[in-house]
């Protein structure tokens, strides 16, 4: 009773309330209403009047002046279609009145008003034309509305040492080197040059493009490290490293986008190697001086991984009479103690994640006083992982123009927009779309409930031999899976950013080897970490952006080799990255499950989201962009996380 009383209460309230402004509108309207009486009673009165011709025909001379004037305003204002459209309407009444009201004037009068009539009819010709227009450019508007999305999102300022935001310094010319493209190279003319990209779907975009060379030899790499390629199977260059290479090696600032497994370390990692053997031979580097050049990496894993590779070759050339190479492994997770040796004797490279780096520098261990070499491997995942702060603080500590080269196999236009500005006459260099998937991967998405997952991993774990990886975007579950796996009696290990840096060595060791079949990981082991042979890849359940979810399945068919990759996929996964995969899958000539082609959209299919690079969505409606602005309202700087790299 209380609560219907209440409630009665209310409405009555409402009602009240209602009543009120009802009212108090009412008491409104009758007010302008009145105000309009009295402006009638007015207008009655002045018809009423009685004026003499003269009078009235320089007034009527006046008001159709004023009326022409008013009408060009109406006219220029573009973004006032509606007040135009009003416009002409009431010009075309008011001719219309004033025809009629002018029928027994003089000729002069006559004249006056067959004049504005024309222009009347002119503007109002002028605006459905103007209106037409407006309705053809629909898509130039939606265009116009990203592009400044866009620009409101794009990183606040360039990377750039502090000395050079503090002076104003922007250098405009690329760093010069000593090498030289072979003659009979250098000597191709334009249309050449471009017929060879186009045979190997290679776009380079920039001021004088570096010419690109078909194998190792003619890029004047010594015979010790080609035969140690060779030793690895590699025996010609991957389109990216075509290209990639020559840049690299001619100074000038690149981005790198190829798809995964396509060989983008050996691209950067390469030139950083032979520029430090050349500035050892011109004078040794001692104790306290380096590092010439960095690479930052966005996980310890991936750090680790390239490390090992310079650490590779540079023996090699070592042993071949090479000046000896130091390269410092900077990561978070390791006493830095077992690096003293390197750091005591004076060291070329540093490969880092960005935490610990930062860390570094700050402490003085090392500077960058005369680096001149810098590579962002990874670089849009790195920023998405919030470390876009950390690489500015480090940007500061340069002293001088250093070479910048940014590689990924994603890189939405955000990043690149942002990456341009901060780098001196980039060469952008694209091996297809950027945030394509690699073509030699097949790829199956299956309708998963939820609780039978588990069950059915087990099956499709069957559909080829291992090593398999497992991906998961949740800690917890990567755990659940690898339990559940052991005791299924699937040997099986676990890596994700909560494991101790020993855990998730040993993960990484024991599957490398061969000696664990499955490695279930969060996004962690998704970053550019080359296991050998992946057979398959197991999402078990769809990442939250796509560019992650090209990254995952990227862990197999590498290197040219053909890979399969399966997607558990269920109501709980969000519709916008469902459309980016089915419009992924359409454009990799991938088979699309009809519960993908059921997914109605309106705008998919087209050349992507600017923000996140999906291919189902705008950047209007991008899903990674409305949780990167929920994150910063409730003020985290963080990207999507889950790396560790410090
Ligand atoms: N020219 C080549 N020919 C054959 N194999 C190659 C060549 N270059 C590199 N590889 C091999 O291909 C594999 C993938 O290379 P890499 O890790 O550099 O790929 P990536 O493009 O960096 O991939 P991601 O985007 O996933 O990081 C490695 O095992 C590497 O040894």
């Amino acid at each position: 009773m209380p609560e219907r009383s209440s409630s009665v209460m209310e409405s009555d309230e409402s009602r009240n309330h209602a009543s009120t402004s009802y009212t108090s509108k009412r008491r409104k309207r009758e007010e302008e209403d009145e105000s309009l009486l009295e402006m009638e009673d007015d207008d009655q009165y002045e018809q009423s009047r009685y004026i003499p011709l003269k009078q009235r025909k320089a007034a009527e001379a006046k008001r159709i002046a004023n009326l022409r004037l008013k009408g060009m305003r109406e006219g220029d204002s573009e973004n006032n279609i509606s007040a135009n459209d009003r416009g002409g309407e009431r010009r075309a009444e008011e001719d219309n009145s004033h025809r009629q009201a002018s029928e027994d004037e003089d000729e002069t009068g006559a004249s006056t008003v067959q004049r504005s009539k024309q222009i009347l009819l002119k503007q109002a010709r002028e605006l459905r034309q103007q209106q037409e227009k407006e309705g053809k450019t629909e898509k130039e508007k939606q265009a116009e509305e990203e592009r400044k999305i866009l620009e409101a999102h794009a990183a606040r300022r360039k990377l750039a040492s502090d000395m050079e935001l503090a002076k104003g310094i922007s250098y405009t010319e690329p760093i010069k080197t000593s090498w030289r493209a072979p003659h009979f190279i250098r000597k191709r003319t334009e249309e050449e040059s471009v017929a060879l990209r186009e045979k190997y779907h290679i776009l380079a975009d920039g001021k004088d493009v570096p010419p690109l060379i078909e194998n190792f030899r003619d890029m004047k790499i010594p015979p010790c490290i080609i035969e140690y390629l060779l030793s690895k199977g590699i025996k010609t260059p991957t389109q990216i490293q075509m290209q990639g290479l020559p840049t690299a090696f001619s100074g000038r600032d690149m981005i790198g986008i190829a798809f995964t497994g396509s060989g983008k370390t050996l691209a950067f990692s390469l030139p950083i190697l032979m520029f430090a053997v050349e500035e050892e031979k011109k004078l040794p580097y001692i104790r306290g001086e380096g590092p010439l050049g960095m690479i930052i990496c966005p996980s310890r894993e991936l750090a680790r991984q390239t490390y090992e590779n310079l650490q590779a070759m540079a023996e090699v050339l070592e042993h071949d009479g090479f000046p000896r190479v130091g390269v410092l492994l900077c990561i978070g997770g390791i006493s830095m103690a077992e690096q003293y040796h390197t750091l005591s004797k004076g060291f070329h490279i540093v490969v880092a994640t960005p935490g610990r780096l930062q860390d570094m520098l700050d402490k003085k261990k090392f500077s960058l006083d005369c680096c001149r070499y810098l590579c962002l491997d990874e670089a849009d995942r790195m920023i998405d992982m919030g470390f876009e702060d950390d690489v500015r603080t480090i940007m500061g500590f340069f002293k001088q123009q250093r070479q910048t080269l940014l590689y990924s196999a994603t890189m939405p236009q955000k990043i690149r927009t942002f990456a341009e500005e901060s780098l001196i006459a980039p060469i952008v260099v694209n091996v297809g779309r950027a945030g394509a998937a690699n073509l030699s991967i097949i790829q199956s998405v299956e309708y998963v409930k939820q609780e039978a997952k588990l069950m059915y991993l087990l099956e499709v774990l069957q559909k080829t031999a291992p090593p398999v990886i497992v991906f998961s975007d949740n800690k917890n579950e990567v755990d659940d899976i690898q339990e559940f796996l052991l005791r299924k009696g699937v040997e099986a290990v676990a890596i994700h950013g909560s494991k101790t840096q020993d855990e998730r060595e040993y993960a990484i060791k024991s599957f490398k080897n061969g000696k664990k079949d499955v490695m279930v990981a969060n996004s962690v082991a998704s970053k550019g970490l080359d296991f050998p042979d992946i057979q398959h890849v197991i999402n078990f359940s769809m990442p939250k952006d796509i560019e992650e979810y090209v990254h995952q399945i990227g862990r197999t068919g590498r290197g040219g080799k053909t890979g399969l990759a399966t997607t558990f996929v269920n109501s709980s996964a969000e519709e916008a990255s469902l459309l980016d995969l089915k419009y992924l899958l359409i454009e990799a000539k991938q088979h699309v499950p009809p519960f993908l082609l059921a997914i109605q959209d309106t705008q998919g299919g087209g050349s992507g989201c600017q923000f996140c690079g999906g291919l189902g969505h705008s950047i209007a409606n991008c899903p990674k962009l409305d949780r990167q602005q929920t994150r910063q309202r409730a003020g985290f700087s963080g990207g999507d996380g889950g790396g560790g790299g410090y």
